[in-house]
């Protein structure tokens, strides 16, 4: 199978302190990973490593066939990485947000595109904002329409519905499925494990930097053993799993 990203071995450290040890996984077209794990965990330094803006310690990240390390820019052309606290230009605004990611990653019918993601982020008439005029959930909405504006293969997502309200957490998963349903991987780091488990088909759960269970949430539980394994929920199984009470091994 052609995987939209590959993971060998990716290790990260910050000075003695092993944030990620390991981690070896794929992701394919039109699949959501789930990457889950306890405060610290290493989530965020992985995504940041798999979006390039980390370099990592050691290990290979290949994505939609390019090297991240050896042909970063291609690698990250083909990416989009959507952090929880996203950074703007103060004196740009929202269409000019657009217009500058468009420039960046040579979109050519980025207003016709531009207008339908500010549609379907409701954003429909803050064209003008500054993005000291939007709101928390505001922000995180420019963040994902310019990050969807060149249309990634690879979608890295930290905690994507941070500040979201009840319609906007809809329409947020309803775009992410979408996503997926045309073909992109998607790889999603959340503590809201109802998300998860209604977005994602595999998870990764990792603690301490490692991972502890690789796998379909379905295929977790059958490796798990032990009372009402086969029922227990998803956060059921976390904790199990994420408090040492039984270590996995991740299949490949
Ligand atoms: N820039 C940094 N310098 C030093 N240590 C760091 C740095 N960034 C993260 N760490 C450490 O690496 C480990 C993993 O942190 P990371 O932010 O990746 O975890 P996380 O799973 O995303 O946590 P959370 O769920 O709390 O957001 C933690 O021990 C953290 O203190």
């Amino acid at each position: 199978m052609d995987f939209v990203l590959r993971v060998a071995n990716l290790e990260k450290s910050y000075g003695a302190l092993k944030a990620v040890q390991g981690l070896s996984f794929a992701v394919a077209p039109g699949e959501v990973l789930g990457l889950v794990g306890p405060n610290g965990a290493g989530k965020t330094s992985t995504l940041r490593c798999l979006a390039g803006i980390l370099p990592p310690t050691s290990g290979r990240v290949v994505v939609a066939g390019y090297d991240l390390a050896k042909d970063s820019v291609e690698a990250k052309r083909e990416l989009a990485f959507l952090p929880d606290e996203p950074r703007f230009f103060d004196y740009l605004t929202v269409w000019e947000h657009l217009n500058f990611t468009a420039r960046l990653y040579n979109v050519e019918d980025w207003e016709a595109r531009g207008r339908a993601l500010l549609e379907e982020m409701e954003l429909t008439g803050k064209e003008k904002a500054l993005p000291s005029e939007l709101s928390r959930g505001m922000k995180q909405k420019l963040s994902i329409a310019c990050g969807f504006l060149h249309s990634p293969k690879l979608i890295l997502l930290d905690e994507p519905l941070t500040g979201l309200d009840p319609i906007g957490i809809r329409r947020m998963k309803d775009s992410l499925r979408r996503r997926a349903e045309e073909g992109a991987a998607l790889v999603l780091s959340s503590h809201l494990l109802p998300l998860v488990e209604e977005l994602c088909h595999r998870l990764l759960v990792i603690a301490g930097g490692r991972a502890m269970a690789l796998g379909s949430l379905d295929a977790i539980r059958a490796r798990l053993s032990g009372p009402d394994a086969a029922n227990a929920s998803l956060e059921d199984l976390f904790v199990r799993i994420t408090s040492g009470a039984r270590t996995e091994t991740p299949s490949p």
